[in-house]
This record gives structure tokens, C-alpha cells and sequence, in this order.
């Protein structure tokens, strides 16, 4: 659990859902499933079961303002409105006691890009679903390599076999895994929650992911009150100045290297502490059915079937135990420099040098803030379609987050698209060429932040607000 230090953060975070809270405890819409956008709250009761892109896409939207997510999530933003008109409006619903999300459509820089990809990318196709196909090659790439390294690995079980098999779990969690769970990988709701549900296979849990990832990460970005991933891993790494600086982050640049290979380990605390709980750091789990929930015990029982106890009565236990950390090690190194060079370069924070921009919307009160600019700014790219092959589009993640619904194999297309507005707009486009240099500055960004002040003047409007 973190320290006191990282509590104001939380505690505004507590302090906006302790007010969803509220309107949860109301026996009047105890019952029911609704969901707020743009300040109408709806009952979607009826409407979850038959939701074209799936029942657990939808189940995010319960509970709370899903304005953010939705805006984002249809291409075709028009089309899926018209489903709004034929739903039942609940005109007591106190929508003013329930945090207000971000409203993207109001970001002209990100319609502009929207109306600019639909047009120059998928020229009407979007109608045909073009933008959730194209990465079926690299689907069975990755699901055949896994299962190569799943055969190796029991019949050879040891470290070694253990470091492949986590290359290939890797691969899953950052490609199939990844974009299945945001609904991206096919036409087919069953088809993307089938690759979604790989995350469990690999160690994780699809249903925390889900929650941490789409609601509280990919809506608010490098917010340090609402992005879990801003103190995830604080107190031991420090990526943001606005959390209190520690003696040891001065060598967090050095350490996180040995910190990194315990990832896996970490996450199995987390999903279990979440399940409990009922919520992760930063979303609670209003809309999870019981299955979903069922679904993290039955995945954990998987992975750890396959990990440890088929290997251990094949080949014994300490050759078991070996493979297990073989496979720890480097899974967590995979998914860890993948997902920590995609927001935290200098760029992308709101305290370092040259970072005026990204301060300058993240400190902006979220009700005013330009959400499409704020993707943008606190996001990183590098490289190109090969690193976008090998990262389900990841090193493109501006563009990720931008559209996160939409298949990654067309994330060079509309890259060229976002950074010509972006010029256009003055806003500043983060793209490094390589993996090699996109890691030697976040080493160098890391550094910095463990030695940088702490932000007071953040931290005392933070506090002010908690209180
Ligand atoms: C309660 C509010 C929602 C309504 C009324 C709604 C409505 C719709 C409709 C009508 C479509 C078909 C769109 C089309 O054919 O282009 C659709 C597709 C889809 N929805 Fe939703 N949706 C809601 C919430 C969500 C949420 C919260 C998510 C994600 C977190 C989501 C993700 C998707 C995806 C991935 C598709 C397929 C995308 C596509 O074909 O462009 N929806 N939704």
C-alpha cells in the first residue's frame, strides 16, 4: 500500500468517487443501471445486453459520467448517439453529485483529427467496420509464437525456458490482450473479449485492467489526482513532482532496473487486493457483473496452472520454480519499458524543463481542459510500423489514446494525420525514432524526477481541494 506521502492524490481521487458513493447508496437508482452523458443521466439497463460492441465495453459506462469514454471509443460518434435518443432519460437523477468527466467532442483539435481520419483514412469504410480489422496476421503471429513458447516451456521447463515464455507473454499483454480489451481487434464483441481475456492467461486480470486502464488512465492522462498510473508504483519510483520527493529516488534511475523483474508479482497483489475491495486506485467496479468478476479467480487458477503446477509435476518443483521466475522477469521487463517510455518523457510532465504546455493544460481545471490536447502532450511516440508490429501500436501512442477503439495496424495513417493538425494548432508532437533513444531519455527523465523539488504550489491545491 502506499505511503501517507502519495494520500493527497488519493484522497481527492476518494473525494470525487466518495460522491458517486452517494448516489449509489440511494435505494432510488440502487436498481438500476445508469450512465450520465453530457449532463443527462440515462438508464441503460436494457440497452447493456444488446450494446454492438459488447456487454463489458458497455459495463464501464455504468455509474458513472461516460462522456469521456464514449466520445472516444465510436468512430462513427453520430451513429452511436442516435442509441442515446432511444433511451430512457431519468429527469430526477441528481447528475450534479457525480464527478463530471471530459468532454472530447469539445476538443477541436481532436475532431478535427476525427473528421480528417474518417475522411482521408477509411473513406466511409468506418461503415464496414474497417477500422477494427487489419491485425488478424498479427494476432496469429503472436498467439503461435505463444504457444511455441508454451510447448518449449513444458517440455524443457527452466529459467531459460521461462525468460521465451515471458517474451511471448509480453507480446500478448501488449498487443492482443491490449487491444482486445479496448474492443479494437475485430468486428466481433466475443472475438475481442476472448483476446481481452488473455491478459488473464498471462498474470493480470482483463476486468482490474479494464477499470485501471480505460477509465482512469486513457480519460485522464497524467492527471496525478485521476491517473492511477501517475502513483502506481510510488512510494519506490517517483514520475511525477507533484508527489513528495524521498531520499531514494535519487538513485530510482539506477534501482528501477532491479525493481522492474517484480511487475508480475506486484500485479497479483493488486488484482486480488482490487477484487476485494472492489474498485482499483483509481475506478471502482460499478458496472462489473458477477461473471466478470468470477472471471479474475478462474483466470489467476489458469495462469498458474500452466505457470507452476503442469511444469512442477512434469519436471518437479524447483525446476518449476525456476521457469515461473524466468517467465517474471522478463514479461515484467517487456511490459515495463513498453508502458513506462508512453508518458513520462520531459515532455509529457507538467514540472520539467520545457514541459510549459503540458503544465499549463494539466493544471487547467479538468471542466476547461482541451481533453484531445491533453492526449497528445502527455504521450510519447517512437518508431515506426515495425516497433508498431512488435507493440500492437503502442510506440504510436498518441495516436493509441486518441483512438483507442480503433485497430493499430492503421495507427501510421492516422499518424500523419495528428501530427500535420498538431502542427497546425501549435501543439507540441512527441516522436522519438527509436526504442533506443525513447529509453535513454526517459533514464535521463527518471533522474530528474527523482531529484527535481517537490511541486508544493500542486501539492497545496491538492490538499485544499481534498479538504
Ligand atoms: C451507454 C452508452 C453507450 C451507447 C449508447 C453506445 C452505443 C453504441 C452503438 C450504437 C454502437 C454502434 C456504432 C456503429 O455502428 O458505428 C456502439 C459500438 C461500440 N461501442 Fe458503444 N455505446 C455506449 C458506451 C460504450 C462504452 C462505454 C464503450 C467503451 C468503453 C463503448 C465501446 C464501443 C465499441 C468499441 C463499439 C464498436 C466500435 C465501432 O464499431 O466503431 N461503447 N456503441
Amino acid at each position: 500500500m502506499v505511503a501517507a506521502q502519495v494520500a493527497a492524490g488519493k484522497l481527492a481521487l476518494a473525494a470525487a468517487q466518495e460522491q458517486v458513493q452517494d448516489v449509489h447508496s440511494d435505494p432510488r437508482w440502487a436498481a438500476i443501471k445508469w450512465t450520465i452523458y453530457r449532463g443527462i443521466a440515462y438508464d441503460i439497463t436494457s440497452f447493456i445486453p444488446r450494446h454492438p460492441g459488447g456487454e463489458w465495453l458497455v459495463n464501464l459506462a455504468v455509474g458513472r459520467d461516460c462522456t469521456a469514454l464514449f466520445e472516444s471509443y465510436h468512430l462513427r460518434h453520430d451513429i452511436a448517439l442516435q442509441a442515446f435518443g432511444k433511451l430512457p432519460q431519468l429527469a430526477d437523477f441528481p447528475v450534479h453529485a457525480v464527478a463530471r468527466a471530459p468532454y472530447p467532442g469539445d476538443s477541436k483539435l481532436y475532431s478535427d483529427i476525427k473528421q480528417r481520419v474518417r475522411k482521408e483514412v477509411f473513406e466511409g469504410r468506418e461503415a464496414r467496420g474497417w477500422h477494427r480489422q487489419g491485425a488478424e496476421l498479427a494476432a496469429a503471429a503472436v498467439l503461435s509464437f505463444a504457444v511455441a513458447s508454451y510447448v518449449l516451456y513444458a517440455r524443457y521447463t527452466g529459467w531459460l525456458a521461462g525468460l521465451v515464455l515471458g517474451i511471448a507473454g509480453g507480446w500478448i499483454g501488449v498487443t492482443i490482450q491490449h487491444c482486445g480489451n479496448h474492443g479494437a481487434m475485430s468486428t466481433t464483441p466475443l472475438i475481442n473479449n476472448l483476446l481481452g481475456l488473455c491478459n488473464d492467461l498471462i498474470g493480470g486480470a482483463s476486468l482490474m485492467w479494464r477499470y485501471h486502464h480505460q477509465v482512469s488512465h486513457h480519460i485522464h492522462t497524467n492527471d496525478q489526482e485521476l491517473d492511477e498510473d501517475v502513483c502506481s508504483c510510488y512510494p519506490l519510483l517517483r514520475f511525477d513532482t507533484r508527489l513528495p520527493r524521498r531520499a531514494w529516488h535519487a538513485w530510482q534511475h539506477l534501482y528501477i532496473w532491479v525493481a522492474y523483474p517484480f511487475m508480475h508479482l506486484a500485479f497479483q497483489l493488486g488484482d486480488f487486493n482490487s477484487l476485494l475491495q472492489g474498485r482499483t486506485v483509481g475506478a471502482e467496479l460499478l458496472g462489473a457483473s458477477t461473471l466478470e468478476k468470477a472471471s479474475v479467480l478462474l483466470g489467476k487458477a489458469a495462469h498458474y496452472a500452466l505457470l507452476l503446477a503442469v511444469p512442477a509435476l512434469l519436471h518437479g518443483i524447483p525446476a518449476a520454480l525456476a521457469g515461473a521466475a524466468g517467465y517474471s522477469i522478463s514479461l515484467s521487463i517487456v511490459l515495463a519499458v513498453v508502458f513506462f517510455v508512453s508518458h513520462n518523457m520531459p515532455e509529457n510532465k507538467p514540472n520539467l524543463t520545457g514541459a510549459d504546455e503540458t503544465k499549463k493544460v494539466l493544471y487547467t481545471p479538468l471542466t476547461e481542459r482541451d481533453w484531445g490536447v491533453q492526449q497528445v502532450l502527455a504521450s510519447a511516440n517512437w518508431g515506426g510500423v515495425v516497433g508498431n508490429f512488435f507493440t500492437g501500436g503502442l510506440n504510436l501512442q498518441v495516436e493509441h489514446h486518441l483512438f483507442p477503439a480503433i485497430s493499430f495496424v492503421h495507427y501510421p495513417a492516422i499518424a500523419r494525420i495528428v501530427a500535420e493538425e498538431c502542427a497546425a494548432a501549435g501543439v507540441h508532437y512527441v516522436h522519438h525514432p527509436t526504442l533506443g533513444s525513447v529509453l535513454r531519455r526517459f533514464v535521463t527523465c527518471l533522474k530528474e524526477l527523482g531529484s527535481a523539488p517537490d511541486d508544493t504550489a500542486a501539492a497545496a491545491a491538492l490538499k485544499a481541494k481534498a479538504a
